[in-house]
């Protein structure tokens, strides 16, 4: 099966889609700040870690035909406005500009039809939209690349489409390479240069391994979007960290990854996360994304790194309270295992809603509730103060891997986002 399926509406009018998911991505070295609002161009550099798409995720099936009258978005099954969204707009037309011509299934559409007519887009996420997770890069990354699969667009140069994603969200270049990704700042006006690059692909450090804290997924109250412009606007620090600590640590972050270095990497992780939060505080009035629970999580790492004598694991936090935590594989199960001492699932939440994988939990020798009772408190060094337990405060764990680009879904989704007759979502 090609990756562009044809069908037919009612009235006999070809409709032409492609469907495709694409990953996630967590910075490790982060993007706050722009220096021009409309072509999202940043005031740094910045580098990520692609996550593996079966946990983290948007899928998103594009459509094109004559039948269609206008425009039309939905996501997670709820249809999205995008007329007056600029973002969107900006994706489309970037992507329909560089059509060049569909065949498939023994019909054919020019470049002037594909022009022309007017495009469907359904999409939904595999975990919670709009909670510091980075669903608009995945979005964004999915909605240009599977665009420019159905309309035929190739890059003239690498990077051309990571460009256009960025006109939906700066974070969402980053998500169209696996692996480590770094996004160069540029430096050109019109924005050419302002493009992502894989450092490394998925396959490069296959035991760095990815745990995610979520401990809140309710749509946070100041979007990335607005905090950084607050940011731009009121905080010192952000210039500073801009121009004089981003460059040498985008250096020092690349020389961890080419050596799978951890210790390197997980300081470098850490100091970023924190140095990104401190120009939150720094903003006025200030930004606080991560809560209560959030800094504990942030507790029982450093307490862990301090005891060990090494850095077991590392946090970062993007503009949300939920924690990604970085660690070798080896690890895992002894980073459950301090997760779960210090947040034990509340009552009602049974174990394997909590921690899907069966693997890790095994990884961790926890089987029950009552062996998460039974855990013993983890070992701290003798100057730290012993850490408290919240029961209740994650919502959940998840686990996941460094991961691939975007792909083609050569089969058909179950269930459809868009009804092959009619180019609308199934009515259910
Ligand atoms: N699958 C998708 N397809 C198209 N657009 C999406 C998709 N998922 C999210 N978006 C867009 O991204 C917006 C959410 O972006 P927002 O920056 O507020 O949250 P986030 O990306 O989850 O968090 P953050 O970027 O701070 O990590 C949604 O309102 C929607 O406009
Ligand atoms: C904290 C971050 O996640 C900020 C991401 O910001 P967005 O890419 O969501 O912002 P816009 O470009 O305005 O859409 C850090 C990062 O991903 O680098």
């Amino acid at each position: 099966m090609g990756a562009i399926q044809l069908s037919q509406s009612p009235d006999g009018a070809p409709i032409f889609s492609v469907t495709a998911r694409t990953p996630t991505n967590i910075a490790v070295i982060k993007y706050w700040g722009k220096r021009d609002e409309a072509l999202i161009l940043p005031l740094n550099s910045s580098l990520s870690v692609t996550l593996d798409p079966n946990d983290l995720a948007a899928t998103t099936t594009v459509a094109i035909s004559p039948a269609f009258e206008e425009d039309k978005l939905w996501l997670n099954g709820k249809e999205v406005s995008i007329s007056d969204s600029v973002r969107y707009q900006n994706c489309l037309r970037a992507v329909r500009e560089r059509a060049q011509g569909i065949e498939a299934g023994g019909e054919k559409a020019s470049q002037e039809q594909l022009r022309s007519w007017r495009i469907h887009v359904a999409s939904r996420n595999n975990f919670p939209t709009a909670a510091g997770l980075a669903s608009s890069a995945a979005g964004f990354a999915c909605l240009v690349f599977s665009l420019a699969q159905l309309l035929g667009v190739t890059e003239e140069r690498p990077g051309d489409l990571s460009a256009i994603a960025r006109l939906g969200s700066g974070s969402a270049c980053r998500s169209l390479y696996g692996g480590f990704v770094r996004w160069n700042m540029g430096q050109a006006s019109d924005g050419h240069d302002s493009i992502a690059e894989q450092v490394a692909g998925e396959e490069h450090w296959p035991d760095l391994r990815v745990l995610v804290a979520v401990v809140n997924d309710r749509q946070k109250d100041t979007s990335s979007t607005a905090g950084m412009q607050q940011s731009v606007r009121t905080s010192p620090l952000l210039l500073h960290r801009a121009k004089a600590v981003v460059p040498e640590r985008m250096v020092a972050m690349e020389r961890a990854i080419a050596a799978r270095d951890f210790q390197a990497f997980g300081a470098l992780t850490m100091a970023d996360s924190n140095q990104f939060h401190a120009t939150c505080l720094d903003t006025s009035p200030p930004i606080f994304y991560m809560n209560d629970a959030s800094r504990q999580v942030i507790g029982l790492v450093e307490q862990w790194n301090a005891q060990a004598g090494e850095i077991k694991a590392a946090y970062t936090f993007d503009a949300g309270p939920n924690a990604v935590l970085f660690c070798l594989e080896a690890d895992r199960g002894a980073l459950l295992r301090r997760l779960l001492y210090h947040f034990p699932p509340s009552d009602s939440t049974p174990l394997n809603e909590y921690v899907e994988s069966a693997e890790l939990l095994k990884e961790a020798s926890v089987s029950s509730a009552d062996d998460i009772r039974d855990l013993p408190a983890p070992e701290i060094s003798k100057e730290a103060k012993p850490g408290l337990q919240f029961p209740g405060e994650l919502k959940y764990i998840m686990s996941t891997r460094v991961g691939m680009g975007p792909q083609v879904c050569e089969k058909p989704l179950e269930p459809l986002l868009l009804d092959a007759r009619t180019g609308f979502p199934p009515v259910s």
